[in-house]
């Protein structure tokens, strides 16, 4: 799908608006709206069935959108009132597939070359062209070799090679590391982050591994029954997720109910935990739902805190204890995970202190 089409001109990698799409009466997607500067790698990270991968094809022009608008590089590729199309081959796109999908028989310059090929460029000019990419990716020495021969990591840089040898505008990546085992995905993630940076193109990077987002991606959109939840960069997801749902989905700690005492004081139900004094809450609200981060939450001696609970898990992580500690009971029974220096064991009693600081508060159910 790579075009021949040299890098686009317009600030914009991609806008979106209002974009929807159906099929039939079942809605897919709802109400996306999304900018991508040039130059920037955004990932769509979600849950299976999401709609992370419908979106990518609509963005490759595999689909057409059911309402809205998605320009590319400046470019309107797509209007569903006006009925404009740009056809997939004629989007400027270069695309990278789930485990590269390099054809094993010819050689990485012959993969590199093939859209060149395709596209009816001359002998001369293919030559020079793949030379020149594949210099950029650092792989010229091996020109030769075939891609059986090859490290998964310089395989990942055959791939790159071979989308962006037509100059694309906008790079997408289907799920590219998520049949490979952990550590080398995360090693593979590493390395395309520094590789992206330094080529400076625009990418969308589709993925449901929230690691793999947060080590390659700028700008992060989190999706959720085919609509983006909160779409901002890596630390700014998680010092202010934008909804309970975006918190609970990035595993950033328990969302507790919280509900202010006659003293103006606020309490975490059922825990019997008061937040020290100077605890922000909603102004004028009774009630509130607080989500605790694993590092908001102190384990203590029993005796040396006024609120105890009980070790229900305790996993080693090498250098601290992650724990599941149970707080109240019955109905009100909550369960908060933190984390100890100190060894603990299940069934233990701990004693409890909030940070103020690492809470987050959203409104009341
Ligand atoms: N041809 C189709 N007809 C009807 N529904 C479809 C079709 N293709 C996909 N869907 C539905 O659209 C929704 C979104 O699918 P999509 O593949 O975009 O999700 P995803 O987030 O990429 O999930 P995954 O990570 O599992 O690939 C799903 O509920 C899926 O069942």
């Amino acid at each position: 799908m790579s075009g021949i089409t040299g890098q686009f001109a317009g600030t914009a990698a991609i806008e979106l608006r209002a974009l929807a799409f159906s099929y039939g009466e079942t809605a897919i997607l709802r109400n996306i709206g999304l900018d991508l500067e040039r130059g920037r790698t955004l990932a769509l990270l979600g849950p299976s069935g999401c709609g992370k991968t419908t979106l990518l094809r609509l963005l490759a022009g595999l689909l057409a959108p059911t309402i809205g608008t998605i320009s590319i590089g400046g470019r309107l590729m797509a209007d569903a009132n006006a009925r404009l199309f740009v056809p997939p081959e004629r989007r400027g796109l270069g695309m990278v597939f789930q485990d590269y999908a390099l054809w094993p028989h010819m050689s990485v310059a012959g993969n590199v070359a093939f859209p060149l090929e395709m596209a009816g460029l001359g002998r001369a000019e293919i030559e020079h062209r793949v030379m020149a990419v594949l210099d950029r990716v650092g792989l010229a020495p091996l020109a030769a070799r075939g891609p059986g021969d090859l490290s998964g990591g310089q395989q990942q840089r055959v791939a790159i090679a071979r989308a962006i040898v037509g100059e694309p505008g906008l790079l997408l990546f289907d799920e590219p590391l998520s049949n490979l085992d952990r550590e080398l995905r995360e090693a593979l993630a590493v390395d395309l982050a520094a590789l992206l940076s330094d080529l400076g193109v625009s990418a969308v990077y589709v993925t449901h591994d929230q690691g793999e987002a947060f080590t390659i991606a700028d700008q992060v959109a989190v999706m959720r029954g085919g609509a983006i939840i909160q779409c901002a960069e890596p630390q700014t997801l998680v010092s202010a997720p934008a909804s309970v749902e975006v918190a609970e989905f990035l595993k950033l700690g328990t969302v507790v109910e919280a509900e202010r005492q006659a003293d103006g004081a606020w309490q975490l139900c059922g825990t019997g935990i008061h937040l020290a004094p100077g605890s922000e809450g909603p102004a004028a609200a009774a009630r509130a739902r607080i989500m605790l981060g694993r590092k908001a939450i102190d384990v203590l001696a029993p005796e040396a805190a006024d609120a105890n609970g009980q070790v229900v898990r305790a996993l080693f992580r090498g250098d601290s204890y992650a724990l599941s500690v149970a707080l109240g009971e019955g109905a009100a029974r909550v369960v908060v995970e933190t984390v100890s220096g100190l060894r603990r064991t299940v069934g233990e009693k701990v004693g409890l202190a909030i940070e103020p600081g690492g809470l987050r508060w959203f409104p009341a159910n």
